[in-house]
């Protein structure tokens, strides 16, 4: 049975950092999604996200899709099965709403992996340094998804790994040991 990871946190928790990771590391796909949020500097259409207008974003086929932050954001069964195509596994970045709609329609073939930091300054020091302007930052984190995906939606409690992503060689460490665990099974 084929599976699929599911990383979810508030922005800045590292969710891009793990994917990036579970990527290199052991050869598991990306699921790329769609949004209508301008690409940041250095994001790539195609590799980042599929940059939409609010226009072409309405005609896509979509598994699941939400706002956050006053953006559209939405992924795609299809990008699901090419990312399972020929690779061990998918990886997918969500957002705890879209998490729980893949865990409805996709059951035990979803590991859910939630990234936390104890404390949310660390956060917004984060994304200073990954280069997001003022402006992005303070919509960010005065947004209600930003705040809501600080904590993991009771459903989801009972099947999520958690993980405190603040010393990066811990987080590797507990990221290689349940991947190897939900491989074999
Ligand atoms: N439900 C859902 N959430 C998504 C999708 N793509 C991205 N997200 C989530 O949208 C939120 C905002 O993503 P992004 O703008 O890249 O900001 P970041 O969290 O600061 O890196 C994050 O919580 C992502 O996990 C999608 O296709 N569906
Ligand atoms: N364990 C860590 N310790 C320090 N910085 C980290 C750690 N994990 C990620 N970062 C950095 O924090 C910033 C935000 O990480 P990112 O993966 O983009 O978060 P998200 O996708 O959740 O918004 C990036 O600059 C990244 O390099």
């Amino acid at each position: 049975m084929k599976k699929v990871f599911v990383i979810v946190g508030a922005a800045g928790t590292g969710k891009t950092t793990v994917q990036a990771y579970l990527q290199a590391q052991y050869q598991i796909a990306k699921v790329i999604t769609h949004t209508t949020r301008p690409a940041r500097a250095g994001e790539v259409d195609g590799v980042d996200y599929y940059f939409e207008s609010p226009d072409s974003f309405q005609h896509l086929e979509l598994l699941e899709q939400v706002e956050y932050d006053h953006y559209q954001y939405g992924s795609s069964r299809e990008a699901l099965e090419r990312a399972w195509q020929g690779h061990p596994a998918a990886v997918i970045v969500l957002d705890s709403q879209g998490a729980l709609t893949y865990c409805q329609q996709l059951g035990s073939q979803v590991v859910v992996i939630f990234l936390t930091v104890a404390n949310p300054d660390i956060l917004v020091q984060r994304l200073r340094t990954r280069g997001d302007n003022s402006q992005a930052i303070r919509s960010r984190i005065n947004s209600q998804e930003f705040k809501r995906d600080l904590t993991l939606p009771d459903q989801l409690t009972d099947r999520s790994y958690v993980i405190n992503n603040e010393d990066w060689t811990i987080t590797r460490q507990q990221l290689d040991r349940l991947v190897l665990r939900e491989l074999v099974d």
